[in-house]
């Protein structure tokens, strides 16, 4: 069924880490030609394509998407898109918000719009500004990094669950075909796992096992996992305490997650891969965190439901402060002048 489609047309937004690498497995199926969109890596791709080393896809030199541009193209200039895939950090609380970003792309009640970012609710504001849109989850376990910029090393393989986001304007059927034609075309290249998530709920409750706090804390302790799992009692006093308190706010959203889930998040990526999480690796480059998406939503949903958080509200508010000590450093806050105290 594959190989007999014409390919579509994809605005891929965001072309780091994971953004790289989907673009690769896209064009290596031939069934989708990508434009990709990069911002402080596009000179780099532009003039010499990304240097890729994949446990996938292995060593690929000056390898460019279909085209490279460095801005949102206008619908109503002619450029349209089957997909719009979003692979950008997900930063609610640092203007411009996402639907922003791609709106000039969007074809009303046509564009299908595929998130591949961490995080909880995230389709929420997108299915609100697009409400005619289909918006597909992608759920994404890859260890993928841009050490410089155009320079991606992936580690870990790239296992994606793509699943649509129940949009209740339109009909369920529409809405899974557009998954399954997107899932047939990221499989075709035969280099990475791609499936048909038919619970993008769970799947997101899930990875919060492991992003909500495997993230934080090693953003916060500038630990990568290897190193935090070695780092005497981190585990057993902050991640596995943190990590149950997500699997109790599943629950009481109505996602019971297996009994092994701690602990298959704890050992999910090999200790000595020291694999530096996507929030590590922010917080490391200066970069914004998405700490909203990625505990501020599990903590205000679980709380809701009445489950206490102690650990996650403690990581929250530490990453909120990391948070605004970089919109200081950015000038997204200004602050009263200092004081006079020295006589
Ligand atoms: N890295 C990983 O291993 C994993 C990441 N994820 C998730 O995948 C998503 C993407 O993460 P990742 O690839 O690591 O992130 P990266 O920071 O590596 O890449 C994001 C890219 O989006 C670009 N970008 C951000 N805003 C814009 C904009 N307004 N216009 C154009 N480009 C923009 C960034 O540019 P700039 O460099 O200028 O900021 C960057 O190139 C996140 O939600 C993350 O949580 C999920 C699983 C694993
Ligand atoms: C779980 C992990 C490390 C890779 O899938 C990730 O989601 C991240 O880096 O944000």
């Amino acid at each position: 069924m594959a190989d007999v489609k014409s390919k579509a047309s994809v605005l891929l937004v965001g072309g780091g880490s994971v953004g790289a690498i989907a673009a690769l497995n896209l064009e290596t199926g031939k069934q989708a030609a990508v434009t990709i969109v990069c911002r402080s890596n596009f000179n780099a791709v532009s003039q010499n394509g990304y240097n890729i080393k994949s446990c996938d896809h292995g060593k690929i030199n000056n390898w460019k998407p279909t085209k490279v541009l460095n801005a949102i193209p206008k619908a109503s200039e002619g450029s349209t898109f089957d997909y719009i895939v979003c692979v950008t950090k997900n930063v609610p609380d640092v203007p411009p918000s996402l639907s922003d970003l791609i709106r000039p792309a969007v074809v009303p009640g046509k564009t299908v719009i595929v998130l591949i970012q961490n995080g909880l609710n995230i389709e929420k504001p997108l299915i609100a500004a697009y409400p005619q849109n289909i918006v597909l989850s992608g759920v994404s376990l890859i260890g993928a990094n841009e050490p410089s910029p155009g320079h991606i090393d992936q580690d870990f393989p790239d296992t994606l669950f793509i699943g649509a986001f129940a949009n209740p304007n339109l009909s369920p059927q529409t809405q899974k075909a557009a998954a399954e034609d997107f899932v047939s075309r990221y499989s075709a290249g035969g280099k990475t796992q791609c499936s048909l998530d038919t619970r993008v709920d769970w799947t997101r409750w899930r990875k919060l096992v492991y992003n909500s706090c495997l993230n934080s804390i090693c953003a916060i302790t500038d630990l990568d996992t290897g190193r935090i799992r070695l780092a005497d009692d981190a585990v057993a006093h902050l991640v596995r305490p943190a990590m149950l308190e997500i699997v109790a706010a599943a629950k009481a959203a109505g996602h019971e997650l297996p009994a092994t889930v701690v602990d298959d998040m704890i050992e999910m990526d090999p200790l000595d891969m020291y694999l530096p999480p996507s929030m590590l690796s922010d917080t490391r480059k200066g970069n914004f965190i998405e700490y909203e998406n990625i505990l501020g939503e599990p903590l205000r949903e679980g709380e809701k439901l009445g489950v206490p958080m102690p650990t996650l509200r403690v990581l929250y508010y530490l990453c909120q402060a990391i948070q605004w000590k970089n919109k200081e450093l950015r000038g997204l806050v200004s602050i009263p002048p200092k004081g006079n105290y020295v006589t």
